[in-house]
This record gives C-alpha cells, sequence and structure tokens, in this order.
C-alpha cells in the first residue's frame, strides 16, 4: 500500500502506450462495493477469492499494466496466475510508506495502528513479494518518474 503502484504504473503504461488497469477498482466495480465494506461484511478470505477471479480476468483480456491490491500475492491461486508474467515489486521502507499512506488511512488491514500495522505487513509480506517478483525496484527517496524509468529500462532489457 502506498508503493507507489497507481503513480508509477500509470507512468510505466504511458511510455508503452498502454492502459494501467488496478484490480481493486475491479472489484468494486464488479460488486459495486467498497473493498472495507467486502471485508468487513464477508471477511478476507471472501475478499481474496473475488481478487483472485479480478486478476484472472485482467490477464486474460487486459494488454497494459495491472496494478494488484497490496496482499494479492498472499493468495496462492493468484500467485500461480502471475507466472510466466512480468511482476514488479515496488520496495518502499516503512517511513516512506507511512509518509504515502497517511497516519489516518481507514484502509482495513491498516486499522487501529497504521505504522504497527505497516511494519508488521511489511516483515510478514516481503519474503513472498521477492518470490513472486521478476524485477524488484527501491522507491524510497527516489520520484516516480525515476522509478518507472528504472523499470521501463529493465523490461527493455529483457524484452
Ligand atoms: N516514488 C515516490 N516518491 C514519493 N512519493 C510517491 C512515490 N510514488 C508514489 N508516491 C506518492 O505516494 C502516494 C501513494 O502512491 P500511489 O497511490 O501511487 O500508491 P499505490 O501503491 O497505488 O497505493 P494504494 O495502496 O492506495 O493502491 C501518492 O500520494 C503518490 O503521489
Ligand atoms: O495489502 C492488502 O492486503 C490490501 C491492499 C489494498 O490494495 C486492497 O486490496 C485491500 O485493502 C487489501
Ligand atoms: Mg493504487
Amino acid at each position: 500500500m502506498g508503493a507507489g503502484k497507481t503513480t508509477v504504473g500509470g507512468l510505466v503504461a504511458d511510455a508503452l502506450g498502454r492502459r494501467l488497469r488496478d484490480t481493486d477498482q475491479d472489484v468494486e466495480a464488479l460488486t459495486g462495493r467498497t473493498i472495507s465494506e467486502i471485508f468487513v461484511d464477508d471477511g478476507e478470505a471472501a475478499f481474496r477469492a473475488l481478487e483472485r477471479a479480478a486478476v484472472a480476468e485482467a490477464l486474460a483480456t487486459h494488454d497494459g499494466v495491472l496494478s494488484l491490491g497490496g496482499g494479492a500475492v498472499l493468495d496462492p491461486g493468484t500467485r500461480d496466475l502471475l507466472a510466466g508474467h512480468d511482476v514488479v515489486f515496488l520496495r518502499v521502507g516503512l517511513s516512506d510508506a507511512v509518509k504515502r499512506v497517511g497516519l489516518g488511512s481507514s484502509r482495513p488491514l491498516l486499522l487501529g495502528n497504521v505504522r504497527g500495522r505497516i511494519k508488521a505487513l511489511l516483515d510478514e509480506r516481503t519474503p513472498i513479494y521477492e518470490s513472486v517478483a521478476t524485477l524488484s525496484v527501491e522507491t524510497d527517496g527516489r520520484t516516480a518518474e525515476d522509478v518507472a524509468t528504472e523499470i521501463l529500462t529493465a523490461l527493455a532489457a529483457t524484452a
């Protein structure tokens, strides 16, 4: 969360002449509910299943850049769907993540203690993000433009 998926993803998509699609937005559009409502009413497991379906649909129909929800790769089925695709891990440390997300964030998994929750999520998830990513890029203290340029250069080198 706050790693820069929307900002950097948009810059990368523009440079490639493609569009950015966002699976959080797809889930909300498909269900007509907010992610917070889905978490509260149905729980995280139900959200992950909706998210997996949204990722499958997007990968099948969207020839462009896809922004995944911050916890999408926790789901083994979603991880399987990503195999064979370029997957970029936007690394962000605790301090920059808190600054970007804001201490008042109402995201369901950050409720209560934003800083503490981000730290716990980064500790739990970093190994998973690293295992799924085909490219890992540092974002701390860098502009989104700089991060996007690094991604485009790396993608061009492996194309
Ligand atoms: N490299 C960067 N340096 C500084 N600020 C950044 C950088 N990338 C993004 N930001 C800023 O951080 C905030 C969050 O960025 P963004 O919305 O792109 O993140 P995200 O990963 O899409 O977050 P979300 O979890 O809400 O989907 C925005 O205010 C954005 O302008
Ligand atoms: O990190 C997470 O688990 C989440 C991140 C958001 O993108 C949303 O998908 C949702 O709030 C869960
Ligand atoms: Mg976003």
